[in-house]
């Protein structure tokens, strides 16, 4: 949903009822391994995001943070409680609704970038939107100027650096102009000065584009520049 898309859908919310928020997760539980030996890794786990909220997920190593974001991609599936994603319960959609979804929705960065190696920063950027069917030359522009990519769009990722990689990334996933854009690490392989680049790029564009923001981070100086922070300890929101 665009940002008009989103204004209108409100209007047209009946009086008196709540527009969707932009994620709803209610009460979610994952567990690893067999039923005898299964480990549990997230025991109930509630939280909501709205439009153009940005939020943290902190956490230990191994406190659950990758496997909540992979549950809200509908990469992986929860053993009990709901995912709304503005609304729609995706914890009942079979593969064919997820994968729409995934093009649709959501967007997804990581720490490895994951860029086609073989394809240039103009391919890269274009990819996903082109895919979904929803390419819009004059918006990968302004996002290859708005992200400092101008005149890279001929090389191939192993030819520009770190940060200028993950820019791509950024504006792949927001060429799509995403309801909810989900974020793991995207400044773990970045040094200081670049990641604040990158984080204000990132935050810059979900505030234009009114998406909201899940952002997985071990620094405390990233987490203390999101709106909201959601803390993982012993499979629950815990206090830090
Ligand atoms: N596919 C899997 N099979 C079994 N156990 C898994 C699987 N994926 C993750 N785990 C376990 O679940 C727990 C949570 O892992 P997860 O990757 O979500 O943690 P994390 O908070 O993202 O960690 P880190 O900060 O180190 O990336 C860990 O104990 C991990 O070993």
């Amino acid at each position: 949903m665009n940002h008009p898309d989103r204004m209108r859908a409100a209007k047209t919310t009946p009086q008196g009822a709540a527009p969707p928020r932009a994620l709803q997760v209610e009460h979610l539980r994952k567990s690893y391994g067999r039923a005898d030996s299964a480990v549990p890794v997230l025991s109930d786990v509630s939280f909501t995001l709205d439009f153009g909220e940005t939020m943290a997920l902190t956490g230990e190593s191994g406190s659950g943070k990758t496997t909540l974001l992979h549950l809200v991609a509908g990469l992986d599936r929860p053993d009990a409680g709901q995912i709304r994603l503005v609304g729609q319960d995706i914890t009942g959609l079979g593969e064919r609704g997820l994968a729409r979804l995934r093009r649709h929705r959501l967007a997804l960065i990581f720490q490895q970038f994951n860029l086609i190696p073989s394809l240039s920063v103009a391919d890269n950027l274009s990819f996903h939107a082109r895919l979904a069917g929803r390419h819009d030359p004059a918006w990968i522009a302004a996002l290859t100027a708005r992200l400092g990519l101008s005149g890279l769009g001929a090389r191939l990722p192993d030819q520009i650096s770190g940060g200028q990689r993950q820019r791509v990334a950024i504006g792949r996933a927001m060429a799509l102009r995403p309801d909810l854009l989900l974020a793991d690490e995207p400044t773990g392989n970045l040094d200081e000065d670049t990641a604040q680049q990158v984080i204000a790029a990132m935050t810059g564009l979900v505030a234009e584009i009114g998406c909201a923001l899940l952002l997985v981070t071990h620094s405390e100086r990233i987490a203390a520049q999101m709106g909201r922070r959601l803390h993982l300890s012993h499979g629950r929101v815990g206090p830090r």
